[in-house]
C-alpha cells in the first residue's frame, strides 16, 4: 500500500520505518532540503540519529505529490502546525484515511485535532494513533503497543492492520475524544513530572503527581465527552507512566529544566523538537478557567511555565490544598 507521511520529525520518521519494515511504500514529505538528502541516505540525524532507515523510503518536498499519490495519510506534524499543514492540501485530498500522531490542542480554539480537520477537510475519515511510544524505542524496534481510534470501528481496524507487527502491536477501539485527550493532557503532567525530578528526583510525590495527573485527565475528559475507562488504557495510563518517566520525554525534560531553575524560552529555544504540553498547557488553561474544571495540577504548571511562579512554592501550595476525599 502506498502510505504518505507528512512531517519528517522524529515520530514521522520512525513511523516510517514501521511501515517500510511491514512492506508498504512510504512517501515522506519534508520542508527542509538538508532532511529531504539525508532521507535519501537512509538517516534522519537531526531528528533520529544512529537509526538507519531503509533506503526505498521515498522523501518530498512536494505536498502535493505526497496526498496525491498516498491510499492513507499519516500526519506527524506538532499540533499548532495541523490547521496551517491541512490547509495547504485540502485541494488534493481525496477522502483518504488519516491517522494523526499529533497530541495536543490548538491553543487558539482548545480543539483537538480530530475538530482541527473537520473544520477544514470534507469526507473525513479519521484515525487517531497514540499510546506510549517513544520514537526513539520505536526505531530500534523495541516492543511498543498503540492503540488506533476511530469512530468507524472498520478505519481503526485497517490501521491496525497496517501498522502492526512483532514489535508494534495496535489496539483498535472507537473513543476518539478520550484517545485524543489522554495525549495531550499527559504532555502538561509529564512537564510538571520533570520539575519533580529537577528539584529533587523524589519517587513519592512523582507517584502522587502520576495519581493525580490521571484523575485530572478523567474529570476533564468526561466532562468533554470522553469514556473514563480510556484514560485506563493505553492512551490514558500508558502514556502518561512512559511521559513521565521516559528519558526520552521531551516534555518531562522540559519539567527538569525548569526545575533546575532554567527559563522555557532559554529551554525551549534550545530544543529542536516540540514539546507539545507548554502549548497544551496553555490551551486548557483558558478552557478550565472558563468551564470551572479543577485541574490544579494544570493549574500550577501554567503559573511555573508562563506567570514565573517559583516551582517549589507550586509544589508546596498543591500540598496545601484545602484537604479532601480521594474521589474522582
Ligand atoms: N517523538 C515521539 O516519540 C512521539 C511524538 N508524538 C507526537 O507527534 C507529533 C510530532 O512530533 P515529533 O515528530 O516528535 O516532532 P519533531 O519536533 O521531532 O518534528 C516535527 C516535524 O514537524 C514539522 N513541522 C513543524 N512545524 C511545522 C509547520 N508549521 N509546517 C510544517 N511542518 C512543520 C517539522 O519540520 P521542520 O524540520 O521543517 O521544522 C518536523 O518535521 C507531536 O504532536 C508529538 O507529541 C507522538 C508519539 C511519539
Ligand atoms: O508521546 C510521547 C510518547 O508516547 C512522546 O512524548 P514527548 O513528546 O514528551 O517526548
Amino acid at each position: 500500500m502506498k502510505i504518505g507521511i507528512i512531517g519528517s520529525g522524529s515520530w514521522g520518521t520512525a513511523i516510517s520505518k514501521v511501515l517500510l519494515n511491514n512492506g508498504h511504500e512510504v512517501l515522506i514529505w519534508t520542508r527542509e532540503e538538508n532532511v529531504f538528502n539525508a532521507l535519501k541516505n537512509g538517516e534522519n540525524p537531526y531528528y533520529l540519529p544512529g537509526i538507519s532507515i531503509p533506503k526505498n523510503i521515498k522523501p518530498s518536498m512536494d505536498l502535493k505529490e505526497v496526498i496525491e499519490n498516498s491510499e492513507i495519510i499519516v500526519m506527524a506534524v506538532p499540533t499548532q502546525a495541523v490547521r496551517e499543514v491541512a490547509n495547504n492540501f485540502k485541494s488534493y485530498y481525496n477522502g483518504q484515511i488519516i491517522v494523526n500522531l499529533a497530541k495536543g490542542l490548538e491553543i487558539k480554539t482548545q480543539e483537538r485535532i480530530s475538530e482541527i480537520l473537520k473544520d477544514i477537510l470534507t469526507d473525513l475519515k479519521y484515525v487517531v494513533l497514540s499510546g506510549p511510544s517513544h520514537a526513539e524505542e520505536v526505531a530500534r524496534d523495541v516492543p511498543t503497543s498503540v492503540v488506533a481510534a476511530s469512530e468507524n470501528l472498520e478505519y481503526a481496524e485497517k490501521v491496525q492492520e497496517i501498522f502492526s507487527n512483532a514489535s508494534f502491536r495496535v489496539y483498535s477501539q472507537t473513543d476518539v475524544i478520550g484517545v485524543e485527550l489522554g495525549g495531550s493532557i499527559k504532555n502538561v503532567i509529564a512537564i510538571a513530572a520533570g520539575v519533580i525530578d529537577g528539584i529533587g528526583g523524589w519517587d513519592n510525590a512523582k507517584a502522587a503527581l502520576i495519581t493525580r495527573g490521571l484523575t485530572e485527565i478523567i474529570r476533564y475528559g468526561e466532562k468533554k465527552g470522553a469514556k473514563k475507562e480510556t484514560f485506563m488504557g493505553l492512551a490514558g495510563l500508558g502514556d502518561l507512566i512512559v511521559t513521565c518517566n521516559s528519558q526520552h520525554s521531551r516534555n518531562r525534560y522540559v519539567g527538569e529544566m525548569i526545575g533546575r531553575g532554567k527559563k522555557l524560552n532559554e529551554i525551549i529555544e534550545n530544543m529542536n523538537m516540540v514539546a507539545e504540553g507548554v502549548y497544551t498547557c496553555k490551551a486548557l488553561y483558558e478552557e478550565i478557567k472558563e468551564l470551572q474544571i479543577e485541574m490544579p495540577i494544570v493549574e500550577k504548571t501554567y503559573e511555573v511555565l508562563y506567570l514565573n511562579k517559583n516551582p517549589q512554592k507550586a509544589i508546596h501550595e498543591l500540598m496545601r490544598r484545602e484537604l479532601k476525599r480521594e474521589e474522582f
